[in-house]
């Protein structure tokens, strides 16, 4: 490639590559699971790459983490305990923990390296870790929903994508798995991928979905450093009377200023279902 830049380069998206001028590679090696990189871009800040893929960059990640946080959140009337599988750059845990209902998040992250390396290189977004309300387990996101049966008002799987170690966060098997942790009136949101990319695997997840729960949507957030600059969420609620479409809390311009929200509002929430004629039709009409 171009001398001094980092291209994305990935079957999942084929034909195309985000790229991202390099100043330097402040970390390259292996943990138990993945390869781990982070690099000091010329214009994104710092940049956690996994097998590859982009991760997260400091420039545009709080688009991602403030809407799989608090579209659900807003979703439900009282979110006091909040279990999130994946996410161990800690982005989506610095937002479920400002959200002043919730009292108690559970994080089940499978490679501690990445919290190590976050923590390292990533400082505003791991600083998500040092709140009193979270309890961090380093394990398998299935063996711990198996022991936390019925227990969770929001589960939040901040996953990679559907190939290697995340592939079977995508099956419904995982979907009945995160059912069975919620409790009765729980919602839940998920890593949905790209409209652009990934309509059929959308379609397919969102069919298995309306056999698990009452209540299945899909929303989505621009991030120009994801594949095609936008990805979406699969969200299921237990409760029949949910509807994501319409927060149950809504925040003015004081709370967001002092919840520090630079990407997510009520609008912004409301708008994010709106979806692009293709999709819609493939998705809610076929
Ligand atoms: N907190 C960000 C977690 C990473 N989320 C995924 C990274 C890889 C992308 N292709 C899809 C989102």
């Amino acid at each position: 490639f171009k001398k001094g830049w980092f291209s994305e380069l990935n079957e999942l998206w084929p034909g195309q590559a985000m790229s991202l001028q390099v100043e330097e590679v402040l970390l390259h090696e292996k943990s138990k699971y993945q390869d781990v990189m982070v690099f000091r871009s010329k214009t994104h800040g710092n940049v956690l790459i996994l097998d590859g893929v982009i991760q997260c960059t400091e420039k545009d990640e709080f688009s991602y983490q403030e809407m799989m946080a608090h579209i659900p959140l807003n979703s439900h009337p009282n979110p006091k305990k909040v279990l999130i599988i994946g996410g161990g750059d800690g982005g989506v845990l610095r937002e479920v923990v400002k959200h002043p209902f919730v009292e108690t998040v559970d994080q089940c992250e499978i490679d501690e390296k990445v919290i190590e390396v976050s923590k390292k290189y990533l400082p505003h977004m791991a600083c998500g870790y040092d709140s009193p309300k979270v309890n961090l387990h380093i394990g398998d996101g299935f063996d711990f929903m198996k022991k936390h049966k019925g227990e969770y008002d929001v589960i939040i799987t901040d996953s990679s994508d559907p190939v290697g170690p995340a592939s079977s966060l995508f099956q419904k098997s995982y979907y009945e798995l995160m059912k069975a942790a919620l409790k009765p009136d729980g919602i839940l949101c998920c890593q949905g991928e790209c409209l652009w990319l990934h309509l059929k695997l959308i379609k397919e997840m969102l069919t298995f979905c309306r056999t698990v729960f009452p209540v299945s949507d899909y929303a989505f957030t621009t991030i120009p450093t994801y594949p095609s600059g936008q990805i979406g969420f699969i969200l299921c609620s237990s409760n029949p009377d949910t509807n994501f479409k319409e927060p149950v809390t809504i925040w003015g311009t004081k709370e967001l200023k002092t919840l520090k929200l630079k990407y997510y509002n009520s609008d912004v929430h409301r708008a994010a279902f709106t979806l692009p004629q293709f999709a819609r039709e493939v998705l809610f009409e076929a």
